[in-house]
């Protein structure tokens, strides 16, 4: 690829007759690659062509960044004040992006979803909302197992549109490295899209009753929602008339974010920043460490802790305080508020018991992280019809359980971290439209976990920003 202008070089080692296995970088503070898969990468593709691998890494480590290091830095600051209680994270987005749902119409409905619900929060609870998508990224997925039976035939599992392919073919699951190529021209396809619309005018917050258009208008949360917009065009109006600068509602932030999965990709994407010398993942804004890729000795924590963007670790039931200690301190050694999220995935049936013990231990080492709540995660099951789904009350109770956890300790719920859609899909069940299991069929599109709807996310904020203003002024007897 073409070296832009001005653009720093990448830093890997310049071309050697014999190539190693991987192409080496010479950064020092960051393990090459091979040294990262020795130390046992989990939910790695097993490609068949090593040499299309290298091929793959060596485009990917001379493409340009698809985000600019300071804006991750903007990113952290945002996040620090979440760590300090001022601010909250909604992080949202598909659970798998496809390749073939890279069009200018469904990035605009999952942005939508994203600032429908984001000025629900900000408006009813007074308080500054961090937009963060799952998005332009999210291609790569970690399986329960290596391998899917359909009608007794056994192939190797999808892993995202990053590694194979969904159909059902032997041909279409044999893990292919060209589609890293193809990951980071669909993200930089997606990103470019969600820079106009978010800078173009389409967010602009005298926008905020278009962003109601079509089903959603006629549903009751779209009319509780037009009530709302309502309210604050007449707060835009006297801003204006006021003197405020109407160019301060233009445009919304929303960063960029996935799961750092797969090693060859992130690797590569892995830069020095020219102003301060130091790596960043320039994939992203900012990646996070999922629950089946946290080991503390494994590659991704280890990768992860090198590179100097914000970063999330799940942490599902099985995690204990001193997992919890033991990644905070390899990932966030130098205490940095806004560098390390903990996004916590237990289940509603757990999140009570569960969560109290990692904050407390957190809090009493002084750690300073943000906590958000991931309510999908841990609330799967499989409808009689076999899709997979979740319940809108089980991702409402553990929202609700992590509000109680952090009232009753006096610490700050920083967040969500949703897997939704901005389209009128069917496929988790219950909310407001009381979708159950005999409608999961109608409209299921994810290829892999159930993402709540547009009316059920609408809904969802709606419940949540009443969490958030009574969290932000408690009641006292
Ligand atoms: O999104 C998360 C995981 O990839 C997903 O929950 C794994 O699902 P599986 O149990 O069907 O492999
Ligand atoms: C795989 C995911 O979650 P977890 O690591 O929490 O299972 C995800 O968020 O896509």
């Amino acid at each position: 690829m073409a070296r832009v202008r001005g653009q720093r070089p990448p830093v890997t080692e310049s071309r050697v007759t014999t190539r190693p296995a991987y192409p080496r970088q010479v950064t020092p503070s960051i393990p090459d690659l091979a040294s990262l898969h020795s130390m046992g990468a989990a939910q790695q593709p097993t490609y068949p062509d090593r040499a299309a691998v290298d091929a793959a890494v060596e485009r990917l480590r001379t493409a340009p960044p698809l985000v600019f290091a300071g804006e991750c830095d903007e990113l952290k600051e945002k996040i620090a004040a979440v760590v300090r209680g001022e601010a909250f994270i909604l992080q949202g987005g598909d659970c798998a992006e496809t390749f073939a749902g890279v069009t200018a119409d469904n990035v605009r409905n999952k942005l939508r979803v994203l600032l429908q619900m984001a000025v629900v929060l900000t408006y009813a609870a007074s308080v500054p909302v961090v937009k963060v998508g799952r998005i332009a990224g999210q291609y790569a997925k970690p399986r329960s197992s290596d391998f899917e039976t359909r009608n007794g035939v056994t192939l190797p599992a999808y892993r995202g549109d990053a590694v194979n392919g969904y159909d059902f073919t032997e041909e279409s699951r044999i893990p292919d490295p060209q589609r890293l190529v193809d990951v980071y021209n669909n993200s930089a396809a997606t990103l470019n899209l969600v820079r106009a619309f978010t800078t173009g005018g389409y967010a602009d917050l005298r926008q905020v009753h278009t962003w109601n258009t079509d089903f959603v208008r006629s549903s009751p949360v779209g009319r509780r929602y037009e009530k709302l917009a309502s309210e604050i065009e007449r707060a835009l109006t006297f801003m204006q008339a006021i003197g405020a600068d109407p160019d301060e509602f233009h445009r919304a932030d929303v960063h960029s974010s996935h799961e750092a999965l797969v090693l060859e990709y992130e690797h590569a994407l892995t830069r020095i920043d020219s102003r301060t010398q130091e790596p960043y993942d320039v994939s992203a804004h900012m990646v996070w460490i999922g629950e089946r890729t946290r080991q503390i000795d494994g590659a991704h924590v280890e990768l992860l802790s090198k590179i100097k963007n914000p970063i999330g670790v799940k942490l599902g039931p099985s995690t204990t305080p001193d997992d919890a200690i033991a990644l905070a301190r390899k990932l966030n050694p130098e205490n940095e508020p806004g560098r390390l999220t903990f996004i916590t995935r237990f289940g509603a049936s757990k999140i009570r018991e569960g969560l109290p013990p990692l904050i407390e231990k957190v809090q009493a080492e002084g750690l300073q992280v943000a906590w958000i709540c991931d309510p999908m995660h841990g609330n799967t099951f499989e409808a009689s019809s076999g899709y997979k789904t979740r319940s809108f009350d089980d991702v409402i109770d553990e929202v609700q359980g992590f509000f109680d956890v952090h009232a009753a300790l006096g610490t700050w719920p920083g967040g969500l971290h949703v897997e939704l859609t901005g389209d009128d899909v069917t496929e988790c069940v219950g909310g407001g439209e009381e979708l159950s299991a005999d409608d999961l069929s109608n409209r299921y599109e994810s290829v892999c976990d159930p993402r709540l709807n547009r009316v059920q996310s609408l809904e969802m904020a709606f419940l949540v920003a009443e969490m958030l203003s009574a969290a932000r002024c408690p009641k006292t007897d």
